[in-house]
């Protein structure tokens, strides 16, 4: 057992909260073991007047930490899986996906009970063209507007009554001790996830077997089938968070049921797949291609060329 071990994380305070979930996983299994926390900040917290699918490149909450990785500046590295690109870079691999958090998107708003009750051209905060393309789905009289930040950003912004509403992770909310600002919780029906939310995953370098052991037995093995199915569909769409893309694997008995859809980002097309099977990358596949089938790669290369 090595005697201490870097992890490398974001530094804001879901992401700090969530390596020092990591930390103490690590110490019930080794007490006494010297676990240093090390934050950093990356492109995507630096970059903030830009709305996230404008911006190029993958991976904009990860690169840094992962070059930390590689440089061996740390261990080991704690993502929200949401941020984590479909592709691995060489030598580094998610070793353990951690139990998942609330997967639902929450309607945040100091006024309005439910979304239903949002008047014409209320105006809602999220940057996410997937929370965007359903919202207008559903609700096309509303207007939604870039909102980019951490979690207490946001919610300030809101606060300061830039919009009427606001659309979060449910995880984040709950995570940060803020579940009573949660006004409505999405239903999966209303508001598909995206790949990988709510779950953290964890990532060290692929020849580092020792740090690896150390962290297999913070896996859960049915959240990382899950995640890896939802994956796995990802990557056959060339999907990241950046696209009006959501997918959400639950288990019914022994086998998973997936999700899958891809919209424009108006919501005036959505298309939705689902299949059921147990092998992740298998069933990932199959419900990328029946979402292909119905003009998913179309929608897709659109957005990207927008
Ligand atoms: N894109 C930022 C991000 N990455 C992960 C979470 C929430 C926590 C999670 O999904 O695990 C959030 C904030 C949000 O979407 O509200």
């Amino acid at each position: 057992m090595p005697h201490s071990l870097r992890i490398g994380t974001r530094a804001s305070p879901l992401a700090v909260w969530q390596a020092e979930h990591v930390r103490a996983a690590l110490l019930r299994l080794h007490p006494g073991m010297a676990v240093e926390i090390i934050t950093m900040t990356t492109s995507g917290d630096v970059l903030l007047d830009a709305p996230l699918h404008a911006l190029g490149g993958k991976g904009l909450f990860v690169k840094e930490i992962e070059d930390a990785l590689q440089q061996q500046r740390v261990d080991v590295a704690v993502h929200s899986m949401k941020d984590v690109p479909a592709l691995q870079p060489d030598g580094l691999e998610i070793v353990a996906i951690m139990a998942r958090e609330d997967v639902r998107d929450a309607f945040v708003s100091n006024t309005f009970p439910h979304p239903d009750a949002l008047p014409e051209g209320a105006r809602v905060g999220s940057s996410s063209l997937r929370r965007r393309a359903q919202l207008l789905e559903r609700y096309p009289h509303l207007r939604v507007d870039d909102l980019r930040g951490n979690v207490a950003t946001r919610l300030r912004r809101l606060d300061e009554g830039h919009y009427d509403a606001i659309i979060l992770a449910a995880a984040g909310l709950k995570r940060l001790g803020l579940p009573d600002r949660i006004t409505h919780l999405l239903d999966i029906d209303c508001s598909l996830p995206a790949v990988g939310q709510g779950a953290i995953g964890i990532e060290a370098r692929s020849d580092d077997r020792q740090t690896r052991e150390l962290l297999a037995p913070l896996a859960d093995a049915d959240t990382q089938n899950c995640v890896l199915a939802e994956r796995s569909m990802n990557r056959v769409l060339g999907g990241d968070c950046r696209l009006p893309v959501a997918a959400l694997a639950r288990w019914q008995g022994s086998q998973m049921l997936l999700r899958g859809l891809v919209a424009t980002p108006d919501g005036r097309r959505v298309l939705h797949a689902e299949a059921k099977g147990s092998d992740p990358v298998a069933l990932g596949m199959a419900v990328a291609a029946a979402l292909v089938a119905q003009g998913a790669a179309e929608i897709i290369g659109d957005v990207r060329n927008a």
